[in-house]
């Protein structure tokens, strides 16, 4: 069965109908189909950008379906995003209005399995009151993104992350709670007391739930410092490859690769744990691609602090590559997103400067390459990878300050050795045309290295 989702969306709080109707099926996740049923003819003012919105926020949701082949009905304010106090009064209006009868005649129609708000976070009492009123499961925008989080973690670092998000949801929360109406609950007899009992102890529960994870947590990030430094030690330099959300990050890096056990997947957040990738530039100088997790609009700021110390991979990378996707119709919001993710983690400026823009899935598009911003490639077709490579190359050769020197050694002797040993990379060798003994070695070397050589060889060396 093709998973069926539709979307309703409440109009502006001065029109005289609430919302609009949007229905929308989805097969393999690649299309869209949309039919829109104005209920009142004074939704037809709204302008199309509020639609486009619309439509890609309900495309957005399509990971529900993924996660739970249900009638998912996607409940949409009609408001600029951000604009709390407007769907404060929505919400007030609609939780007062006969309209949420006709709400939950078509979640009925609909035979909805689940509700989605498309707000970040409801409030209990809100959740509470929906889900008695709908009698399905409801999710807002956080529940949503945990949920998928939860079913894709695997290793033990993003599952503590996730732990302690999910605990600074409840947190957040928890004096929300106090609005809620309990008396139907027996928790204050079990408890042995009143609210603000049952209040304390769900406090104190939580609190060291939270010292608990953390330590473990610390652990863990310790164990993968330790594996990080290591790799800094072996001075190889690393590449962290960000961007939105299926963007084609791990595409990329498998392309770059070649490593098969990389899989792209046509879903939100397909890649949750940070992973390394070797690959070889032209120059044959070695670097490590970092997989990242792919950021999304408007994830709730406690997610993202969870997950800082997997990001923290980012701001200790050599240079950055943002993919974005060039045939998504928001790829404008996307990179603002990305680039107010990139500035609440912290990342260096300097990173930021240097930070390669690529404009991926051009095969997609109809337009030619140049008029593309940034270095257009397309990572399954392998257009433009060749480009990027060199640029990737020139980026790290400039943030890690290395060396290119050319020098005449001899074939086979100590200094071969030694720059064959540690060299980043042997860019060009070829026999001496006046004495076959000798060789001509252009190499890659860090300024560290280079220093070491110049020291142990007493070599009189001009690097370029
Ligand atoms: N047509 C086309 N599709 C692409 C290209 N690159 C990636 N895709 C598709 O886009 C989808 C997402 O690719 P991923 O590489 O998983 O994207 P991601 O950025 O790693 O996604 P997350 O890990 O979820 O953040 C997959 O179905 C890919 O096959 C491209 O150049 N052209
Ligand atoms: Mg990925």
């Amino acid at each position: 069965m093709i998973p069926f989702l539709s979307s309703i969306s409440f109009g502006r709080l001065n029109s005289k109908i609430l919302y609009n109707v949007l229905a929308s099926s989805f097969h393999n996740n690649h299309h869209i189909q949309c039919r829109s049923i104005h209920q009142d003819d004074s939704m037809n003012d709204s302008n199309q950008d509020d639609d486009h919105d619309l439509l890609n926020d309900v495309f957005q949701y399509n990971l529900l379906v993924d996660l739970s082949p249900k009638n998912v009905v996607v409940i949409m304010p009609r408001m600029k995003k951000g604009d709390l106090y407007r769907m404060r009064l929505i919400l007030k209006k609609f939780f007062g209005s006969t309209n949420r009868n006709h709400l939950r005649d078509y979640v009925r129609q609909e035979s909805a399995d689940a509700v989605v708000f498309a707000i970040n976070v409801l409030r209990p009492r809100q959740h509470h009151f929906f889900r008695n009123f709908f009698d399905v499961e409801v999710y807002d925008r956080f529940s949503t993104v945990l949920k998928i989080f939860r079913e894709r973690c695997s290793t033990k670092e993003a599952k503590l992350q996730l732990a302690l998000a999910e605990l600074e949801y409840v947190k957040k929360n928890l004096h929300h709670l106090q609005e809620c109406d309990f008396s139907q609950f027996s928790f204050s007899k079990s408890f042995g007391g009143n609210f603000d009992t049952f209040y304390q102890i769900k406090k104190q529960i939580i609190q060291e739930r939270e010292s608990r994870l953390k330590r473990s947590l610390s652990t863990v990030t310790n164990a993968y410092e330790i594996k990080r430094k290591n790799r800094t030690t072996m001075e190889i330099p690393t590449v962290a490859v960000v961007g939105y959300t299926n963007s084609g990050k791990t595409s990329l890096i498998k392309a770059l690769s070649h490593d098969t056990s990389l899989q792209p997947e046509d879903r939100l957040f397909a890649t949750l744990d940070v992973t390394t990738h070797q690959i070889t530039l032209p120059s044959k100088m070695k670097a490590l691609l970092i997989d990242t997790i792919g950021f999304i609009s408007e994830i709730p700021t406690t997610l993202v602090h969870c997950f800082r110390s997997t990001l923290r991979e980012i701001c200790t990378a050599n240079l950055i590559v943002h993919v974005v996707d060039a045939s998504h119709p928001n790829r404008y919001e996307q990179i603002n997103t990305v680039h107010q993710t990139l500035k609440e983690i912290e990342v260096p400026e300097k990173l930021l400067q240097t930070m390669i823009k690529v404009s991926n899935k051009v095969d997609k598009l109809s337009i030619p390459i140049d008029n593309i911003d940034g270095i257009a490639i397309s990572a399954t077709e392998r257009i433009g990878l060749d480009k990027l490579a060199r640029q990737i190359q020139k980026g790290l050769i400039e943030n890690t300050e290395r060396l290119a020197f050319e020098m005449r050694v001899a074939n086979g002797g100590e200094q071969y050795q030694w720059l064959y040993r540690e060299a980043s990379a042997i860019v060009e060798m070829k026999p001496d045309p006046h004495d076959a003994n000798f060789l001509i070695m252009k190499v890659l070397i860090t300024k560290s290295k280079f220093g070491k050589f110049v020291k142990l060889f007493h070599a009189n060396l001009n690097s370029q």
